[in-house]
């Protein structure tokens, strides 16, 4: 199992670049189910999840090719013939995001066999939404050894009927699946309390390139005209929002001088706006941030809420930035029930920091040490390494696989501004 091993002390100077966005890219790959069709995707990460739908694409006869390097990262995706529409148990409980297939699934083959996803590190992570969804466009859905059997109306014969859709609780892949069944239905979908993270948007806007009729994307209230086909297009995948947070707050926390490039700072607004709050420089560019030191850190208070506001995805990035602030910092988790894995490990390394409930008090600024600390899913990974890159000695990561999710070549593009942090195979075994 690799390891990072990280030594602490160095401010991180120069240019580091974003890739694309894994939570747009996951959605978007889903959606070339929809067609027989290429989709061309460009901006694609090279990381674990990525690498992981392409398993389950190619599992169900599609064909995928992964392009990186002279390629730029770009994706041809012809799912032609859907010869076993499954989403095997074997592929769906190492991601999360594979449920996604389920709503383009049933669309296009009128039925679908999608593994129940499991519980995961943050929380339980019920998908009662997109099936609650998919019935309110005339699917039956039964779940059978772990299975959901999904089909479209007339045993699978005919399409699935437009719905008017009140999204009990905001959802960021419930609103990316429900969209895609909507596209080949029958009829109106209105879509309401719908999310309106970047990510659907961009989604939203392959969709439209491959011939769909959206409107609405990026706000509360979506509407789509079904049609009866979907056509082959190319899209250019957005820029990842929370590698470039994770990367402003690695400046911000390093004391560094930091230009985060290639990133969309129209997306980082609520970041930006708390690492002002903390006492750091930031100067935002048309395609990229400056992040430098404006001296001391200041403690400023975050609850994480559905976009625009402060994402989830950067709660654990923020709290060891909040270790070396001067104060006390309330953070407060409102979307997953269980996103405090990190504490334990910051708190191993020398960090003061209580929790109650959904609710972690870090008080600041406390002097971290290196320490022997265990990753255990892909934001608390990126949480250890900024701690990490301000502890005094060398620090060892654990199961950085959690990490390889979702960031592509994290210790090279790190180890490009300064940082000092290496991959070993396995630092304590025989190598
Ligand atoms: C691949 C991807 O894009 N993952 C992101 C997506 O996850 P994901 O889409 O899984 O997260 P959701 O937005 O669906 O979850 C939000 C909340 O709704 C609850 N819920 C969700 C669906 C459902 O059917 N029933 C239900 O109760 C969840 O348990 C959670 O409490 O959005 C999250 C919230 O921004 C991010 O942390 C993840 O990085
Ligand atoms: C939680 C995340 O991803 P997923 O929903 O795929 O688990 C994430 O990207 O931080």
């Amino acid at each position: 199992m690799d390891k990072f091993v990280v030594r602490g002390g160095n401010p991180l100077l120069g240019t580091i670049k974003v890739s694309g966005a894994k939570n747009s890219a996951l959605p978007c790959m889903a959606a070339a189910i929809l067609t027989e069709d290429e989709v061309i995707l460009e901006n694609i990460p090279q990381v674990r999840d990525i690498e992981t739908e392409r398993k389950l694409l190619t599992s169900m006869g599609a064909e995928v090719e992964l392009g990186y390097g002279r390629a730029q990262h770009r994706t041809h995706i012809k799912c032609a013939v859907l010869s076993d529409p499954v989403a095997k148990y074997e592929i769906v409980k190492t991601m999360r995001a594979s449920s996604l297939v389920l709503g383009p699934l049933i669309a296009r083959t009128g039925i679908a066999r999608v593994a129940m996803p499991g519980g995961c590190a943050i929380g339980g992570r019920p998908i009662d939404l997109h099936i609650k969804g998919l019935e309110a466009m005339g699917a039956t859905i039964t779940q059978e050894h772990g299975y959901l059997e999904a089909r479209s109306p007339n045993n699978g014969e005919a399409r699935l009927k437009g719905a008017r859709i009140l999204f009990d609780k905001i959802t960021v892949t419930g609103t990316e699946d429900l969209l895609m069944a909507a596209t080949l239905a029958e009829g109106e979908s209105i879509f309401e309390n719908c999310a309106r993270e970047p990510e659907v948007t961009d989604l939203a806007a392959l969709l439209n390139a491959m011939g769909a009729k959206i409107e609405g994307a990026g706000t509360s209230t979506i509407r789509i005209q079904g049609v009866s086909k979907l056509h082959g297009a190319r899209h250019r995948i957005n820029p990842d929002r929370i590698e470039a947070g994770t990367f402003l707050i690695a400046g911000a926390i390093t004391g560094g001088d930091l230009n985060v490039d290639s990133c969309e700072p129209a997306h980082l607004g609520a970041l930006i706006h708390k690492l002002e709050q903390c006492g750091v420089r930031i100067d935002v560019g048309k395609d990229h941030i400056r992040v430098r030191s404006g001296g001391d850190l200041k403690a400023a208070d975050v609850s994480t809420e559905e976009y625009p506001g402060f994402p989830t995805d950067m709660q654990a990035q923020y709290m060891a930035l909040a270790t070396q602030a001067e104060g006390t910092s309330i953070i407060t988790e409102n979307i997953f029930e269980n996103r405090f894995m990190h504490v334990q490990e910051l708190a191993r390394m020398g960090a003061n920091i209580t929790i109650n409930g959904r609710t972690a008090t870090v008080r600041g600024k406390s002097p971290l040490q290196s320490a022997a600390v265990m990753c255990s899913d892909l934001r608390a990974s990126a949480s250890l390494v900024l701690a990490a890159l301000v502890a005094d000695g060398e620090t060892i990561l654990d199961r950085v696989y959690h990490l390889d999710r979702g960031y592509e070549h994290f210790e090279e593009k790190l180890r490009g501004v300064g940082a000092q942090i290496r991959r070993m195979g396995d630092v304590f075994g025989k190598k």
